[in-house]
């Protein structure tokens, strides 16, 4: 059983029984959210995390989804990716497309990976280039306050340690505000090497949900949700909030178990 959403300061709870609810929910909220989209501004512009998250975007593959989907008007983007080749286990795009990108007809040239010839600093500065060159096309729209690209939905998962595309607890990472897309090279959880889109480029989003399932990320949940703190360098999920955008959390009842007020059925 699903719960009835719950708006708390920190965003939307959306606290499903089974995994198999989560995904039902998510494929709808996406496929809203590409409605709305393509219906103001003629293109949906999307970026993807790694995880589990790629499994539970399965659901748009089937039956009505991969039918009433405008795909064609599907721009894909990475919030985050390791700098390893294309082919390898580590990578993000391997994940989203082996699990997802190549069961639904989205057009090729419509689905903006990183260059993974480059080294974390190239690759990160031509990932920007990139996003520079899709914003001036307008495929990308723009945040009418800062200075960043403003996707129509980017989508998270957190890690058990609060983490959210790259962007890891108590690194310098959070505090970049000059780039939209960074990189690292000494990530806590392998591999070292990788590119991020800054918390400005997160928090210009139009949409932002956050993806977090099982036991082991509960902790984390509580402290990036819950009013246990300000904004917080040791949870990068607690200082994801949309200025001008709307932030949704997708949690199962393992993830939500240790949320304040929250009544879960035993
Ligand atoms: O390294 C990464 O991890 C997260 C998910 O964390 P996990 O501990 O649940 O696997 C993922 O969303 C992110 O894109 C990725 O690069």
């Amino acid at each position: 059983m699903s719960l009835p959403r719950i708006q708390r300061s920190r965003g939307e709870l959306r606290i499903h029984e089974s995994l198999d609810e989560l995904s039902r929910d998510l494929a709808e909220y996406v496929s809203e959210l590409s409605e709305a989209a393509v219906k103001e501004r003629g293109v949906f512009a999307l970026a993807l995390s790694g995880g589990s998250l790629i499994g539970f975007l399965g659901k748009l593959c089937e039956a009505p989804y991969n039918k009433t989907t405008d795909w064609a008007k599907w721009n894909v983007f990475w919030a985050d990716e390791r700098v390893v080749s294309k082919s390898h286990a580590d990578s993000n795009y391997r994940l989203a497309k082996d699990g997802f990108l190549s069961k639904v007809p989205i057009i090729s040239s419509h689905v903006h990976a990183i260059n993974d010839q480059l080294s974390a600093v190239e690759a990160a500065d031509g990932y920007q280039f990139g996003i520079r060159q899709q914003v001036k096309a307008r495929v990308i729209d723009v945040s009418e306050t800062c200075d960043c690209p403003k996707f129509d939905l980017i989508l998270l998962e957190m890690g058990p340690d609060g983490h959210v595309a790259s962007l890891f607890p108590n690194h310098a990472v959070l505090a970049a505000k000059d780039e939209w897309v960074a990189f690292l090279t000494d990530s806590p959880k392998p591999p070292p090497e990788r590119i991020t889109f800054t918390l400005p480029v997160i928090n210009a989003a139009s949409n932002v949900a956050i993806v977090v399932t099982g036991d082991s990320k509960a902790e984390a949940v509580h402290l990036a949700i819950d009013d246990v703190a300000p904004d917080c360098p040791s949870s990068p999920g607690r200082m994801v909030h949309p200025t001008e955008g709307k932030l949704v959390w997708f949690l199962d009842y393992k993830a939500a178990s240790k949320l304040d007020g929250v009544p879960l059925p035993e």
